[in-house]
Formats: C-alpha cells, sequence, structure tokens
C-alpha cells in the first residue's frame, strides 16, 4: 500500500491539480482491457468525409502492426507472422470484445444531447463494428464523434473534435493516468484517503489538494464505464463544505501570520515599498479588467509584492481554496529566489502557499496557491491545457525583456483570454514599452508605480572627506601597496634578471605618475 501510495503522489507533481486528487469521482474503476484488441484499428473522426473504423487508413496501419509483430500483447511475445499463433490470438480478441447495446446507447446519447456535458467518454472494449454503430448514432444526432487511443477510449462531443487528444493517450500524452484497481484495492484507497483527510484538516493547510482540484478539467467531462465498480462515497467529499473549510483555514493562518511578532519587521519593509502605496488601486484594477499591465522602476516591488497582494486578497475573502495564481519569470533563479523571499516574508516555508516549478527542479505541493515559473513551464502547459484549467490570475513578470519565449506566450494569452473570461491577465514591466503591451491586449489599463526616492543633500568633496573620515591616498602610495601584494604573489617565480627589470621601471613609472599629479595639483589651484 506504501508503493501504491507513492504513485499516487507521483501523479500529482504535475503543474496544475491532477484528477485523481481533484475529483477522486472521476476515477473510473473497471477491468482491464486488452490494448491488442484496437491496435489494428485507426482513430477516426465524426465526419463520413473522414472514413469511419473501416477505412482503408486503419487496414493499411493493422497491416504493418502486424508486420512487425506490434500492436498486440507486450513483453516480446508478439508472434503475428506465426500463422497459428495469429490465429489463437484473433479468437481472444474476439473473445474479449464487449457487445454494444445500441438501445441503451441511443438513450445515452440522447440525454447527453439534451443536459448541459459538452463531452461524453466511453471507455469500452468494442469491435470496429460496434464503433461503427456509435460513430453513426452520434451522426444522427448531430453529434461529433472520435475514437482516440486505438479505440480505447471513444468521445462523443457537441463541439467538433481533434485528431488527437494528449488526455487520451495512454502511452505519449498526459501524464495523468487513469488508475485501474480492484474493488477491493478501491475500498482501501478510499479509507486511507479518508483518514488523511480527516488528519490534513488538523494542520494549517490541511485537504487544499483535493478542494483546489475540484476546479480542475474533468468537471467537463462524463465518464461512461458500466464494468465499472462504483468507488465507495468516501471518495466523493463533498468539494464545496471543503472548500469553505480551507478558506477559512487560510485566512485564520493569514491573520495570525499578519500580527505574529516575527512578521512585524518584515511587514514595515513591504509598507515602505513604492508598490505599496498602488496596493488598493491595483486589487480594483485587477477584479475590474481582464488585462492590466503594470510598469514600474526596479525595485519598486512588482515582483514580491503584486502577486502576494491578490494572494492575500483572495485569502482575505475567503477564496483561498479557488484561487490559483501563476507568476512567470524569465530565468529559472529568479522564480526560485522569488518563490523563497515571498515565502520569507509570509512566514512560511518554501512550497507551502508559495512555490516554484521550473524544468526539473519544483518546490510546491498541494496547497501551494501562488506558484512561480519559468516561461518555458507555463508554455509546456499550455501544451497540456490549452484553457490553463483552473488558473484564476496569471502573472508575466519582466515582459520588457522580449524573448522568443515571451512574445510567443503573450500571442498565446491573447487568443486565450475571450475562452477564459474569468481568467486575470497581468503583464508586468519596467518602464519602457508598458503602452506597447497595452496596445497589444487592446488598450489594457496600465498602472505605473515610481520607484523608491530617497532624501538628497548637497555637500563640497572636502565637507564628504571630513565627514566620512576618508584618507585620500597619492598615486605613488597606492603604486607601491599594489606593487607590493603582487611582488609576494610572484616572489616564487622571480628571477634576478626579472628583479632587476623591474625595479627600473617601477622607479621611472612613479617619477612620471608624481609628475602628473604635480601638474594636475598646479592647473587646479591656479
Ligand atoms: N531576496 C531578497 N532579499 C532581501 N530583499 C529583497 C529580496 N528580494 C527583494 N527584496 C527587496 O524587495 C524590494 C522589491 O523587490 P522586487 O523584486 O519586488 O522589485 P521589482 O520592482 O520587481 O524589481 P525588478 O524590476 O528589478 O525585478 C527590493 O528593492 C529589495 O529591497
Amino acid at each position: 500500500m506504501c508503493c501504491l501510495l507513492l504513485t499516487l503522489r507521483a501523479t500529482t507533481n504535475h503543474f496544475l491539480p491532477t484528477h485523481f486528487l481533484a475529483a477522486p469521482r472521476l476515477l473510473t474503476f473497471r477491468s482491464a482491457i486488452s490494448t491488442l484488441a484496437m491496435s489494428s484499428r485507426s482513430n477516426f473522426q465524426g465526419g463520413r468525409s473522414r472514413g469511419g473504423p473501416n477505412s482503408r487508413g486503419g487496414a493499411r496501419r493493422g497491416g504493418r502492426g502486424g508486420g512487425r509483430g506490434g500492436g498486440g500483447g507486450r513483453g516480446g511475445e508478439q508472434r503475428w507472422w506465426d500463422p497459428v499463433w495469429r490465429a489463437e490470438r484473433l479468437r481472444q480478441q474476439a473473445a474479449e470484445m464487449e457487445v454494444l447495446d445500441a438501445s441503451e446507447y441511443w438513450g445515452k446519447m440522447e440525454q447527453f444531447r439534451s443536459g448541459a456535458e459538452q463531452e461524453m467518454i466511453i471507455r469500452r472494449n468494442f469491435s470496429r463494428h460496434d464503433q461503427q454503430t456509435l460513430y453513426e448514432m452520434a451522426y444522427e444526432l448531430g453529434l461529433h464523434f472520435h475514437a482516440y487511443n486505438k479505440g480505447k477510449a471513444l468521445v462523443v462531443s457537441k463541439v467538433p473534435l481533434p485528431d488527437y487528444r494528449a488526455d487520451l493517450d495512454d502511452v505519449h500524452g498526459s501524464t495523468q493516468k487513469e488508475i485501474r484497481m480492484s474493488t477491493e484495492t478501491a475500498e482501501r484507497v478510499g479509507s486511507l484517503l479518508q483518514s488523511s483527510q480527516g488528519q490534513g484538516s488538523k494542520q494549517a493547510f490541511g485537504n487544499v489538494a483535493s478542494v483546489a482540484s475540484g476546479s480542475g478539467q474533468g468537471n467537463k467531462l462524463t465518464t461512461v464505464s458500466e464494468n465499472t465498480t462504483k468507488p465507495s462515497s468516501s471518495l466523493e467529499p463533498d468539494t464545496v463544505k471543503e472548500k469553505e473549510k480551507l478558506s477559512l483555514q487560510l485566512k485564520d493562518l493569514q491573520e495570525k501570520m499578519k500580527v505574529s511578532n516575527s512578521l512585524k519587521a518584515m511587514l514595515t519593509f513591504r509598507e515602505k515599498l513604492p508598490a505599496f502605496n498602488v496596493k488598493s488601486e491595483f486589487l480594483r484594477a485587477v477584479s475590474e479588467n481582464q488585462v492590466l499591465v503594470v510598469s514600474g522602476e526596479t525595485g519598486c516591488g512588482k515582483t514580491t509584492q503584486l502577486p502576494q497582494f491578490i494572494l492575500e486578497d483572495e485569502i482575505s475573502r475567503l477564496h483561498g481554496a479557488e484561487c490559483n495564481i501563476i507568476c512567470t519569470q524569465p530565468r529559472r533563479i529568479s522564480a526560485m529566489s522569488v518563490a523563497a523571499r515571498i515565502s520569507s516574508e509570509r512566514g512560511e516555508n518554501l512550497g507551502e502557499t508559495v512555490g516554484y516549478q521550473i524544468r526539473l527542479e519544483s518546490k510546491r505541493s498541494a496547497q501551494t496557491r501562488l506558484l512561480f515559473c519559468t516561461t518555458g513551464v507555463l508554455l509546456r502547459q499550455l501544451v497540456q491545457d490549452p484553457q490553463l484549467t483552473g488558473v484564476s490570475h496569471l502573472l508575466v513578470d519582466e515582459i520588457h525583456e522580449r524573448g522568443m519565449n515571451e512574445d510567443f506566450l503573450l500571442i498565446i494569452l491573447r487568443d486565450l483570454l475571450p475562452r477564459r473570461p474569468d481568467l486575470r491577465l497581468i503583464l508586468m514591466s519596467a518602464t519602457i514599452n508598458a503602452d506597447l503591451f497595452s496596445k497589444y491586449f487592446g488598450n489594457a489599463p496600465t498602472i505605473h508605480i515610481p520607484g523608491l526616492t530617497f532624501p538628497v543633500a548637497e555637500l563640497f568633496l572636502e565637507d564628504v572627506l571630513e565627514k566620512t573620515h576618508y584618507i585620500v591616498e597619492s598615486e605613488s602610495e597606492k603604486m607601491e601597496r599594489g606593487n607590493s601584494r603582487r611582488r609576494r604573489q610572484q616572489d616564487s617565480k622571480k628571477d634576478p634578471l626579472t628583479e632587476l627589470f623591474e625595479a627600473i621601471l617601477l622607479s621611472y613609472h612613479s617619477k612620471f605618475l608624481t609628475k602628473s599629479i604635480l601638474k594636475l595639483a598646479c592647473k587646479i589651484m591656479y
């Protein structure tokens, strides 16, 4: 069981909340389906012109698979070239196939068409003929159909479907895998989850993983799996209540930290940063606009304060469990150091509410609400999840550093915004070019944060020297000091001839310097 838990935990080390912890109800428990069965069929789309399961493309691919002995069985057992083995295997495949109950699926599809769900995923081991029947049913009802993952995932959708879905590709696609287990194992996992949730609630940040992930991408999907053994109710937590509870916990903790003595000095420091003066204006602009451009001088507190303002505001408005803030940095080192700095400003350990994720390394946990990552990591995530599901605020820092990744990211984000009206995008830049970015995002409002200013007093040089007790060295003294150091370093290497040559050179050089200084002094005096 220990091993099993480790496996489950590994799946959570992902950019966004995983399905498993997010929504345990999405787990489907079913008997294993042979990968062999669909190995020689093509994927096909719900449009007659694209060909059905019996299309020639499928036949060709099947033929190739057979030729190289692939597509069936694993571990080097395939012998498709052997007619006896092949005949036996085909017979087994036919026996493993399930039989489609057409009237049942008519009902399901009609129900789906009138419901609110966007797509229905059917994970059944149907023959190509049955898949063709499903495709025709969908077509009749004006729905789209596509078989993915060699026919192991059949999707009926209200919108056109792409040719490839990483989330349904077991081998090369998403690292989020469906977990299959027996009823007994499912029950044991369920009770363990329940007990760990109980423990978590006693801790400051308990249960964030499951609650936060509840807003994950699984919400729109309906998984149909009749062979499934229903998970126990312990795997279906009341996410609304959990969220409320967690938000309250986060708020309590934040209030406690604010008044703690250890953070008072830090708070005073933060309040002196120019960013603090625009806090309320910034938060109002974020809530009223989908895109906001913030420009500011170096050191005004853009990077460390603005994401933190959003986090604090969300937590204090009891939205802590739902918010998921991401801030991109152009470099790995800044992603790590800013996350560490903010954690210490909040009096937490790195990886709790604030974390980072860079290539090959991350410091984050299920309770992380503010994540710093490199632009590259975010682009990679966009490949897997083009909607950035579950992300509530996205801050792109240092946008004036025009790199290929950064520009490409802005292009993608501009396209994404209409599809995610709830997403808030905050672009942070130095003072240069802020207007350019504002224009690119349809004249998005801008906020400027002035730099830090210090009191200035004018003094004459001699007063400064007197006040600082600075002793002015002559050039020859400096030279002598430098030479003696160098001499000490080189002593071991010297020969008599070099020593003589250096002595002559030094005497000539110091004479020359002294003369120049005297000349300059005369010029200044007269
Ligand atoms: N790791 C740190 N240790 C100590 N102080 C820090 C640290 N990081 C930031 N600060 C302080 O916080 C202030 C604000 O830093 P921040 O990085 O937020 O500024 P910024 O406006 O984003 O600047 P830049 O445009 O250069 O990134 C800095 O002036 C500095 O005094």
